[in-house]
């Protein structure tokens, strides 16, 4: 579950009387995701989700999220735009936190996706990296190469408790995208963690694409990497390459890739599961048994990596 931090109903109603959405009808947390708090807020307006920023969200980076969905809102893509009060303050102290209204985006995500889905998916990717073209903020994305090696650096000696041989694979690959990640791509914004349970689907539509929380300044084919990472296998990691195809067909129909970009897929690919293989194994390794959420599987990404490295 993830509602870390409560808001009482007083509370709530003080904070909405500081916009223009109408009065408190009903609020709700919600179960799903691990990283923040999240309500389900309904006024006599409309609906919002109303999210608590928790503790591994750096409150520093909160303008560059905000700014960056409400600039792609704007653009008329299908992200949530953060919802200003009547000053003109979207990002907001609640709680002890730092908290944003959030427009609130209808559709479901999808637990098995399909062929249409993944085709749809690469569309979206390639239109926000064509509508963030003009995004001026910048942020260094922390969870590449030398992020990844600080955080092998942290769990050295700790990897082969999940898996014997773990340990010898990481340092393996670290070794090998440290001296072939490729420098001359074309950079901008991309989203980074662009994975099924982030997009919203009306039927094949999709209806929203939500937590830009990893989204950072980095090479936009690295982007669709982590996307084929995180949609190209079903739920036992065995690889699916239609979906793997209808993504990459899908981007390509809106953003063409160079014949560079086509060529370091591979190893992008590669860094992507190395990047989810080593969050998840820091989460697994230091996540208390009793905390209440639910730790994701680092072996999950093991194996995706390894089907990358045969291909
Ligand atoms: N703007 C939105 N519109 C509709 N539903 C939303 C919106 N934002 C979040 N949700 C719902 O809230 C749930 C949790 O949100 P989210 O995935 O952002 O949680 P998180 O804890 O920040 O992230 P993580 O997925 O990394 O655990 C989503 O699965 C979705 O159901
Ligand atoms: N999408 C990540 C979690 C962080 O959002 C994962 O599946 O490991």
């Amino acid at each position: 579950m993830a509602v870390y931090t409560q808001v009482s109903a007083e509370t709530l109603e003080e904070f909405l009387a500081e916009y223009d959405v109408g009065t408190l009808r009903s609020a709700k947390g919600i179960a799903e995701g691990v990283e923040n708090t999240n309500y389900f807020v309904e006024t006599s307006q409309a609906r919002f989700i109303l999210t608590l920023y928790e503790k591994r969200v750096d409150v520093a980076d909160l303008p560059y999220f905000l700014s960056l969905t409400a600039h792609l809102a704007e653009k008329g893509l299908p992200v949530p735009a953060p919802i200003e009060d009547r000053r003109g303050r979207a990002l907001q102290d609640l709680c002890g936190r730092k908290a944003c209204l959030i427009e609130f985006l209808s559709g479901v995500s999808v637990d098995e996706p399909g062929v249409r889905h993944a085709q749809a998916a690469g569309q979206m990717l390639a239109e926000m990296h064509l509508s963030a073209a003009d995004f001026a903020d910048r942020r260094p994305n922390d969870l590449s190469v030398a992020g990844w090696q600080a955080l092998h650096h942290e769990l050295e000696g700790e990897l082969g408790g999940i898996s014997p041989g773990l340990d010898r694979l990481v340092g393996d690959e670290l070794r090998h995208l440290a001296a072939c990640w490729p420098q001359h791509l074309l950079a901008g914004t991309v989203h980074a963690d662009l994975f099924a349970d982030n997009v919203l689907f009306s039927g094949d539509r999709i209806s929203g694409v939500i937590d830009f929380y990893f989204a950072c300044t980095d090479l936009l084919a690295y982007d669709l990497a982590v996307t084929h990472a995180a949609w190209a296998f079903d739920g036992d990691g065995a690889a699916r390459p239609e979906l793997g195809e209808a993504l990459v067909a899908g981007y390509q129909a809106v953003r063409p890739l160079s014949e560079d970009e086509l060529g370091a897929l591979p190893d992008l690919c590669r860094g992507a599961a190395l990047r989810f293989l080593l969050t998840r194994a820091y989460d697994w390794i230091n996540t208390p048994p009793t905390a209440l959420v639910t730790r994701k599987d680092p072996l999950a990404f093991a194996r995706r990596l390894e089907h990358y490295r045969a291909a």
